[in-house]
């Protein structure tokens, strides 16, 4: 990629650089997945590289870890870790309680465990991921392969009882094969449309045999940075009140990432 950032990267990368000043040395941090969580990457490597902070990070995709070493940062497994001081990821999804849709990269599984194994967690977004409701963005739901279509078809059926818009499903696929996710699962992505009660319909679906995980982030989210073209960045949190707004400047360097 060269030249001049879009104003959908620009409002990610401004989000990531602003949320990558929460990273402080000695400090054990989840690493997240996707286009956002990438542009983080990109910015946590260039505080390594120019301010030799030191910090350890736990990807949450194999995708994640690799982009992460490549960029000079110290990959741990979560094992490793033990417990970490803070995780910060994108969001296809927040509404305003700051519950959230992940897992539209496919990444939901290992992102929710990284999540909830950490004493808070920071979501990073540009201004189109915000919604008054969840439920535009298809709901991913990772199963495991065997029985697949019993799964499907108990799940659709528990959708009928659920204060939703749409009910179908469908396998998400790679070209011809199922898509598989880094833990050998399938995903189930949800046309819900509309999700009235978001609570409600994450504790019913883990419920199902054959449901690993759903993308409902409920009461996980502390904090979100969403970015805008222009360089604004508003910063809120879940005690609610109004947030605050800051300006992110590129200065020279922050050029080298259109090169990545
Ligand atoms: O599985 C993927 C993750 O949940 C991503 O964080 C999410 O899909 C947002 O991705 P992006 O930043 O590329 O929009």
């Amino acid at each position: 990629m060269t030249g001049e950032l879009s104003p959908i990267d620009k409002a990610k990368f401004v989000a990531a650089k602003r949320a990558a000043e929460f990273v402080e040395d000695g400090m054990r941090v989840g690493l997240g997945t996707g286009s956002t969580a990438a542009w983080l990457v990109r910015c946590l490597g260039e505080r390594v590289r120019k301010e030799g902070l030191r910090f350890r990070g736990v990807p949450t995709s194999t995708r994640t870890a690799q982009l992460a070493r490549e960029l000079g940062i110290e990959v741990i497994s979560l094992e490793e870790a033990g417990w970490l001081d803070l995780t910060i990821d994108g969001a296809d999804e927040i509404d305003g309680e700051l519950n959230l849709i992940k897992g539209g990269g496919g990444a939901l599984l290992q992102e929710k465990i990284v999540a909830t194994a950490s004493d808070q967690m920071v979501v990073i977004a540009d201004a189109a991921k915000q919604v008054e409701t969840l439920g535009a963005f298809p709901l991913p739901v990772e199963v495991i392969a065997f029985g697949q279509s019993a799964t499907q078809a108990l799940l659709e059926e528990a959708l009928v009882s659920l204060d939703v818009l749409g009910r179908r499903t469908s396998l998400r696929m790679n070209g011809a094969k199922p898509f598989v996710t880094d833990e050998g699962n399938h995903i189930l992505d949800l046309h819900l449309n509309r999700i009235g009660n978001a609570r409600e319909l994450a504790l019913m679906l883990n419920q199902i045999p054959g449901v690993v995980e759903n993308g409902l982030f409920i009461d996980i989210c502390d904090r979100v940075v969403i970015g805008h073209g222009d360089g604004r960045v508003e910063l809120r949190d879940i005690t609610g009140g109004s947030g605050s707004e800051e300006r992110i400047d590129l200065d020279e360097s922050d050029n080298l990432f259109t090169d990545l």
